[in-house]
C-alpha cells in the first residue's frame, strides 16, 4: 500500500509479442516480496492460455480475452477492476499485463479518466519488456513506438541472443524514443522487483507530452446522442453503409449525455449483444445486422424520459434516424466521440482446442514445415499440450522461428486436451485446424 493514500498501486506491463510479459509476471509471482499480488491478464484472441502459462498461486489472476484492452475491452477492465475492489483485503497490488499488440496509452488513461478506478487506485508505473532479438522487426509499428514511449521502465530482455554491442545500439535507439526511461538489460525477465513495482514512476504530465490526447479517452462507439420521450413506440431507420452491423445501447439519461457515456463504455464491452428486436432502455448492448437496403429497428419506450443512444458507428455513415410518431427526431444533444486508434487488421489470432492426445513426430514434423513456409508471418505461437505417453502437460512457445517446449504440470484426473494459439499476418484458420487435428496420436 502507498505511503501517502490507501489507493492500490497498478503496474501497467507491455512489450510486443513474445517479449517476457508472462516470463515477468512468473519471475515477481515467485520473488519474495512479501506482497499479495492480483493480475490481470489480457490476450489477443479467443482461445485463453495465459492463465495456463502463470504459475499457480496464491494470487488472484483474472482473465480478460476478445480482443485489445485497449478499445472495446476497457469496460472490461473497469468492470474487473471495480470487482477485485470488493476483495480489497486480499491483495496489496495490481499488475496488468496487456497483450502485447496495444497500445499503451489508453490503458494507462483508464486510471484517469474513470472517476471510480481513480479514486481506488493509482497507476504506480508502465513497464516495457523489449525483446532484443526480434524488436526491429516491429519497430515502426505503433504499438511498439508507444510502448517504448510511454515506459517509465524499460527492460531490454533476451540479452543472451544478441551481442553486446547490438545491445549498445538498441539502447541508443530507445533512448532516442523514450530518454527520461531506466533502461535495464536482463535474460529472462529476471529483475529484482523493487525495480518495477512501487517505483512510483507515472507521470502525467510526461503522458500528456508524449500523446497530447491522452486524457481524451477513445470510446468503443463513435456517436451519443439524448433525446427527449414520451412513452410510445418508435424507430431507428438506418439505409445501407460500410459495416455489416450496428451495435447500439439505449440508456435512460437524466444527468445527460456525458454521464451516461460511462455506462455505455460497459455496455459496449458486452461479448454478445442482444438482436435488435425490440430495442428498450437498459444497460445492455443490442447489434442490428444491416444485410443491405433499409432496416428499421422498433424502439419502445415506456417512461417518458431522457434517453440517450448510442451508435458504434457514425450515424451519418447509415443515414440513421430515429423516427417518433410525428416524424423525424432530433438529438437535443450529441456529440461525435474519438474513434479508436487503428489497428493493422491483417494481425489476426487463430485458436484451437482439440481434445485427445498428440503424437510428437507428427507435431514436430507439422510445426517445422509451418514454421519453413509461414515463419515470417507467424509472430507468436503458445501451446499447452497433451502428448501421448506424456503425463505432464507439455507447454510450447514460439516467437518468429524460436521455439521451445517444456514439461509443465501433471495432468492428473484432468481431460487431456491441447490448445495452440497462433498469432500472426494473414493466417488461414482452417488450414491450421486441420494441420494441428493432423498431429492427434
Ligand atoms: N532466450 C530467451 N528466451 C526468453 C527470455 N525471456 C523470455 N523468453 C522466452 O520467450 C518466450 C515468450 O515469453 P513470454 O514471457 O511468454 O512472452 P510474453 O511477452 O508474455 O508473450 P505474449 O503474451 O504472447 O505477448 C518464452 O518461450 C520464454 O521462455 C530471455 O531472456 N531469453
Amino acid at each position: 500500500m502507498n505511503a501517502t493514500t490507501d489507493r492500490v498501486p497498478v503496474t501497467i506491463l507491455t512489450g510486443f509479442l513474445g517479449a517476457g510479459k508472462t516470463t515477468l509476471v512468473n519471475h515477481i509471482l515467485t520473488a519474495q516480496h512479501g506482497k499479495r499480488i492480483a493480475v490481470i491478464e489480457n490476450e489477443f484472441g479467443e482461445v485463453g492460455i495465459d492463465q495456463d502459462l502463470v504459475i499457480s498461486a496464491e494470487e488472484e489472476i483474472f482473465e480478460m480475452n476478445n480482443g485489445c484492452i485497449c478499445c472495446t475491452v476497457r469496460g472490461d477492465l473497469i468492470r474487473i477492476l471495480g470487482n477485485l475492489m470488493k476483495r480489497r483485503d486480499k491483495f496489496d497490488y495490481i499488475l496488468v499485463e496487456t497483450t502485447g499488440l496495444a497500445d499503451p496509452g489508453p490503458v494507462a488513461q483508464t486510471f484517469f479518466v474513470d472517476d471510480e478506478v481513480r479514486e481506488k487506485t493509482e497507476l504506480d508505473g508502465l513497464v516495457t519488456l523489449v525483446d532484443a532479438k526480434h524488436v526491429h522487426r516491429h519497430w515502426g509499428t505503433n504499438e511498439v513506438q508507444e510502448q517504448i514511449a510511454f515506459a517509465d521502465v524499460i527492460l531490454l530482455n533476451k540479452t543472451d541472443l544478441v551481442t553486446p554491442d547490438e545491445l549498445d545500439a538498441l539502447e541508443a535507439r530507445i533512448t532516442g524514443v523514450n530518454a527520461v526511461a531506466t533502461v535495464y538489460r536482463t535474460r529472462n525477465s529476471v529483475i529484482e522487483v523493487d525495480r518495477v513495482l512501487n517505483v512510483v514512476g507515472f507521470d502525467l504530465d510526461r503522458a500528456m507530452v508524449t500523446d497530447p490526447r491522452f486524457l481524451e479517452p477513445e470510446y468503443p462507439f463513435e456517436w451519443g446522442g439524448v433525446f427527449t420521450l414520451e412513452p410510445g413506440d418508435y424507430a431507428l431507420v438506418m439505409q445501407e453503409g460500410p459495416d455489416p452491423a450496428m451495435k447500439l445501447a439505449l440508456l435512460s439519461a437524466p444527468d445527460g449525455l456525458s454521464a451516461a457515456a460511462g455506462t455505455a463504455v460497459r455496455c459496449f464491452s458486452e461479448r454478445e449483444p442482444a438482436a435488435a428486436g425490440v430495442v428498450e432502455p437498459g444497460a445492455r448492448l443490442w447489434e442490428a445486422a444491416l444485410p443491405g437496403g433499409a432496416v428499421r429497428v422498433p424502439v419502445r419506450i415506456d417512461r417518458a424520459g431522457d434517453y440517450a443512444l448510442f451508435t458504434e458507428h457514425h450515424p451519418d455513415e447509415f443515414r440513421a434516424e430515429l423516427h417518433g410518431p410525428s416524424g423525424v427526431l432530433a438529438a437535443q444533444e450529441a456529440h461525435a466521440y474519438k474513434p479508436d486508434h487503428e489497428h493493422d487488421d491483417a494481425v489476426s489470432s487463430v485458436g484451437i482446442t482439440v481434445p485427445g492426445e498428440l503424437s510428437e513426430e507428427k507435431l514436430n514434423e507439422w510445426l517445422g514445415g509451418l514454421l519453413q513456409t509461414q515463419g515470417q508471418d507467424i509472430f507468436r505461437m503458445k501451446g499447452v499440450l497433451a502428448v501421448k505417453g506424456d503425463a505432464n502437460r507439455f507447454v510450447f512457445q514460439g516467437v518468429h522461428m524460436l521455439f521451445d517446449g517444456r514439461a509443465d504440470r501433471p495432468w492428473g484426473g484432468a481431460p487431456r486436451t491441447n490448445k495452440l494459439i497462433f498469432i500472426g499476418r494473414n493466417l488461414d484458420r482452417d488450414k491450421l485446424t486441420e494441420g494441428f487435428r493432423s498431429c492427434l496420436a
